[in-house]
């Protein structure tokens, strides 16, 4: 005998068949969905194209005291792109194993998260418990190619401005054991080119300076600045006297190298691409001085920025965030286990912080191997139905403070 589905598993898979996998995302269907659910529920909606074909769908559900700065539940509708050949059934299928596994791109990251927000208006709606501040659903594109189309240009508008945001939450990320990660900051993405020039000449002879020359020693001094970093994450401790975690450290990843023409011809030209996660623990001026200075140590050498954040900072986790007080003690209250740590890769809450808006990124994505981008992402149906649980009570605290 086949049980009934529960209708928010069903939303929650129609949500994950919509294609909106890079390069080439479905907005527009996307927007649809969105728009008649917002419609079910009774939300306020808007979409907002500040860039042609990318749309930002905003929802809101007006609080009993809307003077009060609102919340912001963000998430971002685009997914990665999938090497179909290996998964076990389509990606975008939305398949549901025997065990209640729901099998597809975006099942973590972060269509799980998105569905969760609108269930729990659904929830608290059903339950009669209008919170006193103002909830807005963001739902943004483009997080996954660096959000500068999304969150980059609606933080930047009038219309975001208008909606006088006092918290967020954004994503997180699956955990293996019985334990949530809240992260409350994330490292600074820097991707740069490093290219130098040379003498040239024939591959036979040893020609001083010669692009790949001056190339590889500056990559030597990246190398050992990965060293460093590296060895601090295996064996340091930070001056709380705990271990250090990766977003803690400065990463350092030598990612593309390009030169030559012909094995006998010395290149004119040689580059090198890096991808750099700058830690919230380090200035990040003082940072760009010192690799600013591996690469004009040598002559004819340049630095391009081809992705480039200028503000590391964190959501203080002290006393007085009183977000994270009540969320702290909520999930002390609820027996869960929380890891607050630094997010290791980038998401679009670095755009919120930026503004000084305090911002937490929690998946509830316990007990559950971390899959994101990986083949064969997926969510238990169970755990997604007990996310639901606890996104509405702690949204419906948070929503409730009074003094923040
Ligand atoms: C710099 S924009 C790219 C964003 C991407 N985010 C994630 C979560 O993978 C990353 O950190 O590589
Ligand atoms: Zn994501
Ligand atoms: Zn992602």
């Amino acid at each position: 005998m086949t049980s009934t589905e529960n209708p928010a598993v069903t939303r929650f898979r129609q949500y994950l068949r919509i294609k909106t996998v890079q390069p080439n995302p479905d907005y527009e269907e996307c927007t649809k969905f969105l728009l008649e659910q917002a419609k079910e529920i009774g939300l306020k909606s808007q979409v907002f194209e500040y860039v042609k074909g990318k749309p930002i769908v905003l929802l809101t559900w007006e609080g009993r005291d809307p003077t009060l700065p609102a919340i912001l539940l963000n998430s971002h509708t685009d997914v990665v792109p999938v090497f179909e050949e290996k998964w076990s059934c389509n990606p975008f299928e939305a398949c549901k194993l025997e065990n209640g596994d729901i099998i597809a791109r975006g099942a973590q990251d972060m269509k799980c998260v998105g569905s969760s927000y609108l269930e729990v208006i659904r929830c608290l709606q059903d339950q009669d418990k209008q919170p006193c501040r103002t909830i807005h659903l963001s739902y943004v594109p483009d997080e996954e190619i660096g959000g500068e189309d999304g969150m980059g240009r609606f933080v930047e508008s009038d219309d975001f401005k208008k909606l006088n945001i006092g918290f967020a939450l954004d994503e997180g990320i699956a955990n293996p054991i019985d334990a949530l990660k809240v992260f409350y900051g994330e490292r600074a993405p820097w991707w740069i080119n490093v290219t130098t020039r040379g003498n040239t000449g024939h591959g036979s002879q040893l020609i001083q300076n010669t692009a790949a020359v001056k190339l590889n020693r500056i990559i030597n001094k990246f190398m050992e600045l990965r060293d460093s970093q590296e060895r601090q994450l295996l064996i340091g401790k930070n001056p709380g006297g705990k271990k250090y975690n990766l977003g803690d450290v400065t990463s350092v990843n030598l990612t593309i190298l390009k030169t030559g023409v012909q094995y006998n011809v010395i290149p004119q030209e040689a580059m090198a691409g890096f991808d750099i996660r700058v830690s919230p623990n380090v200035d990040l001026l003082q940072f760009k001085n010192l690799i600013e200075g591996y690469v004009y140590s040598e002559s004819d050498s340049t630095i391009e920025y081809v992705q480039y954040f200028d503000d590391n900072g964190y959501t203080p986790l002290n006393e007085n965030n009183v977000w994270w007080i009540v969320l702290r003690d909520f999930c002390k209250g609820r027996n869960i286990s929380i890891e607050p740590e630094i997010f290791p890769a980038a998401t679009d809450s670095r755009y919120l912080r930026k503004l000084g808006i305090p911002a937490l990124g929690i998946s509830y994505l316990k007990n559950t191997p971390i899959l994101l981008h990986d083949h064969d992402e997926r969510i238990n149906e169970n755990l997604f139905l007990e996310g639901i649980e606890f996104y509405t009570d702690l949204i419906f605290h948070l929503a409730n403070i009074q003094d923040a």
